[in-house]
């Protein structure tokens, strides 16, 4: 049997609906501990809770502790594969920081749930199993990060939380999942294209990302500038552009060197230097903003985080973003 590294971090699949309140919490102890028994016949577990943390209380910080953890058993005890469990709210976040920082070809499936585990309807065990049967199968391995819900996988690059309660919220917009789990096979569709990896062994960047909005000025970018940033992400309107009144502060900001990541506010599409307006993306790719594709903000920023902790050269920030 295959080697497999269980990660619980905490979240909603490890959490317990108050059937008088009807809220959901955190319990103190992870039902999946038990309940995974279900995946022994599957692969031999070694099963590590290093935190139970509902996911927005995530940082970068425990994100390289996981790193860590998987290098860790990938060294001594040869692991297959690894299956982490963990909050669905900023789960795309671990999936891309583990695709990019984390060298080995072995396959690393992050999975979640969005009942909690004593609703009618969990998927929290449902989606576990899913992930460890995807864990050991062949195919899986060199496809960097891939994250398994609702009978989907898809990869860390791509996927993003849809819907804010909906079992089937894990979709990779413009890309569609690479692969499907049946009742008795993993299908593998797609193969994963531009991967790339950035090592890190330590996170010292501070990384901003703002969203951009009809009437937005400069006045949060002046801001940014007096809290010593490192880098900024923006995502900008439509096919890259932003109004005119927030120019002066970006211009403060580059001229201080810090490097300004773009991507589009929308989920499908590309960021080009298409519209010679003021404020145009051909305006602010002249400037020296770095117009990224195939990431969304919050992804951008991990990218952003890791980049900076190689590099200040404007030029090679540039190179990882394309
Ligand atoms: N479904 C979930 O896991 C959401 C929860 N708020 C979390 O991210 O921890």
């Amino acid at each position: 049997m295959k080697k497999i590294l269980i990660l619980h971090t905490g979240g909603t699949i490890s959490m317990y609906e108050d059937k008088r309140s009807g809220e959901v919490k955190p319990s103190g102890t992870n039902p999946l501990l038990e309940s995974a028994q279900a995946a022994g016949h599957l692969a031999d577990l070694i099963v590590e809770e290093p935190f139970q943390l509902p996911s927005p209380h995530i940082t970068p910080r425990e994100m390289l502790m996981l790193k860590e953890r998987i290098e860790h058993h990938l060294e001594k005890n040869g692991i297959d594969g690894a299956v982490i469990t963990h909050g669905t709210d900023t789960l795309e976040e671990t999936a891309y920081f583990l695709d990019l920082t984390v060298d080995t070809d072995i396959p690393i499936v992050v999975t979640g749930a969005m009942r909690s585990s004593n609703e009618i309807g969990s998927d929290g065990l449902y989606n576990f199993i899913a992930a460890v049967r995807t864990a050991v199968h062949d195919e899986a391995r060199d496809k960097g990060v891939l994250v398994v819900l609702n009978d989907e996988i898809h990869s860390a690059k791509n996927v993003t939380k849809t819907h804010t309660s909906n079992v089937s919220t894990f979709q990779s917009p413009q890309y569609g999942p690479i692969g499907i789990i049946t009742k008795k096979a993993i299908l593998f569709h797609h193969q994963p294209i531009g991967r790339k990896k950035i090592p890190v062994n330590a996170l010292s960047k501070r990384v901003e990302l703002l969203k951009a909005y009809a009437g937005m000025d400069a006045s949060l970018f002046f801001a940014l500038g007096e809290m010593k940033i490192d880098g900024l992400v923006i995502e900008a309107l439509g096919q890259g552009n932003l109004p005119p009144q927030v120019l002066p502060g970006i211009r403060k900001l580059l001229e201080e060197g810090i490097p300004i990541v773009l991507v589009s506010r929308c989920f499908n599409g590309t960021v080009e230097d298409v519209y010679q307006y003021e404020g145009g993306g051909a305006q602010l790719k002249r400037m020296g903003i770095i117009f990224s594709n195939g990431l969304n903000g919050q992804k951008a920023r991990i990218q952003l985080m890791l980049a900076l902790e190689r590099t200040k050269d404007p030029e090679k920030i540039k190179e990882f973003f394309q």
